[in-house]
């Protein structure tokens, strides 16, 4: 064996050079493999040696397991990688897309739609640092995030995980690349994978291409459009994420003008590595090779050989290695894969894996532990939801503004299904894939816990998940918080057609505000039909989906700090106007993209 690959002196092209000519067919292509954890062994990633183990959407070694029985596991599979004929280390990926959001304990940020509402880069690539140490302090060197989506039509199930419907405020927010993965040092070259260390992570830009353009916003459906506008709507957030080096990019699940991204020769290789010259290597989404044919799976052999001609470069299998791995080479032996093709894509594997010093640091970094929910990361995921929150209504007119609230008050009530829930003020992806109610899933602050530790002691407060209209009336409340909105959903259990309010909302919203002054915060991940209920509401508050730190909620209402976040979508009036985009002829919005009022500081 010649151990030259080994040596972090030998440049990066000699380090690949050496390994490929020494691996078998059976290790390249088991370097093309991702598997999740549920369906891994250390023995697996021996003998197949596996590129790269994911946890998918809630796959945690245990309930509420700790940062150091995360490394423990992440540690026992590496092990197995290294003990491997060339000792290839493994890659571990996790979907952070809002924080480390799988782990108990984890500071939870803001979901995008929040973030592109703040308009600040510079807390999206602090929040990308946080992230990064988060991730690993549980020994995870590589996070599926950021989504950059452009979302044009809110019906979209995953139109939180978009920052905005406009693609210059996306491309601002790719700033989170740099935090998450380190800023390129001036004399390194542009466009390469790179990652700064092991406070750092590698990031994965996803899902190329068009993921937010799908018709009515149907979810994994297909995106129809012409060159110029695939060009000036859906791809100007991957330019900027190259050029930032971003190691990763993912496959959409949806189709370009009825061809699956999955199999989309022209733009996964034509384009992206051709024209963008991305370097990085391109991973597929979980079986979304599979969904190349309807029924998924239906023929594997074809699934594996256009995905992978069409330059997919690590499958996230993510289930069955054997039947992957078996099928591939089977389709290299008969010629109907190149040899070409294989080394294209384990080249750009080991070149993220070597540039990002994972063959000097395989292991887990315990000093690292303390980071996962540390105060420092709370307080800066309450900054977020300070800059996230958007005040679209203030009183009647500029006169007589209902915010900021006074702290001193006899007596006020806070009511509403999302005033005292932590999973529904995290969304989807929180814990487990689809996210859910309830204050026990993992730790952080209520908007009802902040408002309570906000107001001045003598006020005395009342909490109310659904009041009913008696109750209102008898107590003389000085002003009402009514928080309600959206339950938690992910992927296409959030497409949603009608984007009403659930009843118990409206209900809320009727009872309390028909009968006090109040203020809306509305939690959610997009907007939603609130115009016939405007004229009701005294004040209104999109929050968005802020996250384990509800207190910044209350940071804004009482006026410790001023309003400033802008919509990073339009409010529409009404659905029947879907989609409806900034800069479209029949632009009629309740809200613009943009807006957002201001108050005093206090
Ligand atoms: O969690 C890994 C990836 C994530 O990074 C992608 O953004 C997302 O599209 C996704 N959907 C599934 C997934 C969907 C249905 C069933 C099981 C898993 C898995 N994943």
């Amino acid at each position: 064996l010649n151990m030259l690959y080994k040596d972090p002196n030998q440049p990066m092209n000699t380090r690949i050079k050496v390994l490929m000519d020494q691996m078998t067919l059976e290790e390249k292509i088991g370097q093309m493999a991702q598997i999740d954890r549920r369906a891994a062994t250390p023995e697996i990633m021996r003998d197949y040696s596996i590129g790269s183990l994911l946890s998918g959407g809630g796959s945690v070694p245990r309930e509420q397991a700790t940062a150091e029985e995360w490394m423990d596991m992440v540690n026992g599979f590496q092990t197995g990688s290294l003990s491997s004929r060339l000792g290839i280390p493994m890659i571990y990926g996790i979907d952070a897309v809002h924080g480390h959001n799988n782990v108990y304990k984890a500071t939870i940020f803001p979901h995008n739609v929040g973030l592109g509402a703040t308009r600040d880069n510079d807390l999206v690539k602090r929040i990308g640092a946080a992230t990064a140490l988060e991730a690993r302090a549980t020994g995870i060197p590589y996070v599926f995030a950021p989504c950059i989506a452009v979302c044009r039509d809110p019906r979209w199930g995953r139109c939180y995980e978009s920052y905005s419907e406009d693609p210059k405020i996306v491309q601002d927010m790719t700033e989170i690349i740099p935090g998450l993965q380190g800023d390129i040092p001036p004399n390194s070259p542009k466009g390469v994978p790179y990652v700064g260390g092991n406070t750092k992570v590698a990031a994965c830009a996803k899902h190329y291409v068009g993921d937010g353009g799908t018709t009515k916003g149907i979810n994994m459906n297909n995106t129809v459009t012409n060159w110029h506008e695939l060009l000036s709507i859906h791809m100007p957030p991957y330019y900027n994420s190259i050029i930032k080096g971003v190691s990763t990019v993912m496959v959409s699940y949806s189709s370009l003008n009825g061809v699956k991204m999955h199999a989309n020769h022209q733009l996964v290789t034509k384009f992206l590595k051709g024209t963008l010259r991305f370097r990085g290597f391109v991973i597929s989404d979980w079986q979304g090779i599979d969904k190349i044919t309807y029924p998924q799976h239906a023929n594997y052999t074809y699934s594996v050989l256009t995905g992978i001609n069409a330059g997919i470069d690590m499958v996230m299998v993510p289930l069955n290695h054997t039947e992957f791995i078996d099928t591939l080479t089977s389709l290299v032996n008969n010629n109907f894969v190149p040899i070409s093709r294989i080394d294209d894509a384990v080249r750009r594997i080991l070149g993220v894996k070597f540039s990002m010093g994972l063959f000097e640091n395989p292991m887990a970094d315990h000093s690292l532990v303390d980071q996962l929910g540390s105060q420092a990361h709370r307080d800066l995921a309450r900054e977020a939801v300070r800059k996230s929150l958007v005040l679209l209504k203030n009183g009647e007119n500029t006169d007589n503004p209902v915010l900021p609230l006074p702290k001193k008050a006899s007596k006020i009530l806070v009511a509403g299904s999302h005033a005292n829930n932590l999973g529904f003020q995290c969304g989807g992806w929180t814990i487990t894939w689809q996210g859910q109610g309830g204050n026990d899933q993992t730790v952080g602050t209520t908007i009802f816990n902040g408002i309570s530790t906000a107001v001045h002691p003598s006020t005395e407060i009342a909490y109310s998940e659904s009041p009913d209209e008696d109750f209102v009336k008898s107590n003389n409340f000085s002003y009402a918080v009514v928080v309600v909105g959206e339950p938690p959903y992910a992927e296409s259990a959030g497409d949603n057609s009608n984007l009403t309010i659930p009843q118990q909302g409206l209900d809320t919203i009727k009872n309390v505000c028909g009968n006090v002054k109040c203020v809306v915060v509305l939690v959610s991940g997009r907007p939603l039909v609130i115009q016939p209920y405007l004229k009701h509401i005294d004040a209104l508050v999109a929050a968005w989906l802020p996250g384990t730190e509800g207190n910044g909620v209350a940071d804004v209402l009482f006026g410790d700090y001023v309003f400033t976040g802008k919509s990073s979508r339009t409010w529409f009036k009404t659905v029947d106007q879907l989609p409806m985009n900034v800069g479209d002829s029949h632009y009629d919005p309740l809200f613009p993209i943009g807006y957002g009022l201001t108050t005093e500081p206090v």
